[in-house]
């Protein structure tokens, strides 16, 4: 049986990681920290993280994809796409009466950064009076919440939290933007697939661009370009060794195997870039996962 490390028990990864295995057994183990469900297959605790990378409102999780790139050195072996659905958590008890939400009784909004985001409309609307706090997970915070009874206190969290942590959906579905998908990347040292399920060939590199090079990034992108290979994501970060240097982060639609990848990146390399596979791998959407075979 495979073990996943991952948020903990309740947060929107736990939904996903339920939803991708489906009726596979699988042992999970939960972890308070994003930086110990990255050191969990590191340190072969587990077979794979579950790791949160690219939002639909928020883009990119910087702090996600930073400890893919600088803390640990593990291949991206599956990514899937599961959709953020956010609610507001609490005792219905205490902001409720006769089924009457009144949301000027609350106080305070607890949840993890990203999700806050995506409710951003929703809480300035109905409750601008209360104080935001961010947290490591949906899960703690609903966890804080459960901890705070008549406070006032609310959380931004899936309803399987609620369930878990004894509270109440008060208002469900209040992300601002109906398509809100959360991105997420299975670590690990070896290669994984779902049987029967349709996939995308998926490769991801890094490029760090030579100094002093003028039209390197031009270069790099003709690379792929003329031999028709999709980019389907492209990002600058922070090297973090020098302010101004920047490596490109970029998922290519296109199994690193392949001659027209391996070429490009031949390419790319003579031209004095650096480049690092950081994985090539399936790429699940959500209505494929959906299509039974
Ligand atoms: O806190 C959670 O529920 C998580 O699973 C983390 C996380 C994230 O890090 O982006 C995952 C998806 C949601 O969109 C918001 C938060």
């Amino acid at each position: 049986m495979r073990t996943i490390a991952l948020l903990p028990e309740g947060t929107v990864s736990h939904e996903a990681v339920l939803y991708l295995f489906g009726d596979e057994e699988v042992q999970l183990k939960h972890y308070k920290q994003i930086s110990d469900v990255f050191l969990s297959v590191v340190n072969g605790e587990a077979d794979y993280s579950a790791i949160p990378v690219e939002n639909t409102i928020e883009g990119s999780v910087s702090l996600h994809m930073d400890w893919l790139v600088h803390e640990v050195d593990v291949p991206m072996q599956l990514e899937w796409v599961y959709p953020s659905i956010q609610n507001l958590i609490g005792r219905k008890e205490e902001f409720q009466s006769e089924g009457k939400m009144d949301y000027s009784k609350i106080k305070r909004v607890l949840s993890h950064p990203v999700a806050m985001a995506q409710c951003q409309q929703f809480i300035r609307t109905h409750m601008p009076q209360a104080e935001l706090e961010n947290v490591g997970s949906t899960a703690e915070a609903i966890q804080s919440v459960a901890n705070h009874p008549g406070e006032g206190w609310t959380a931004i969290g899936t309803v399987l939290g609620a369930e878990r942590y004894g509270l109440d959906p008060l208002a469900r579905k209040v992300t601002d933007h109906n398509n809100n998908f959360t991105r997420f990347v299975l670590i690990g040292p070896d290669k994984l697939a779902l049987e029967g399920k349709e996939a995308t060939r998926k490769t991801s590199i890094l490029v760090t661009l030579p100094a002093d090079f003028p039209g390197a990034l031009h270069q790099v992108l003709s690379a792929f370009a003329w031999r028709k290979l999709n980019l389907s994501r492209i990002e600058s970060r922070p090297t973090k060794k020098k302010l101004g240097n920047y490596y490109f982060y970029m998922d290519v639609l296109e199994e690193v195997e392949s001659i027209l990848l391996g070429a490009a990146i031949g390419e790319i390399e003579a031209l004095g870039c650096q480049v690092r596979v950081l994985g090539s791998y399936p790429s699940y959407s959500y209505t494929d996962l959906q299509t039974e075979s």
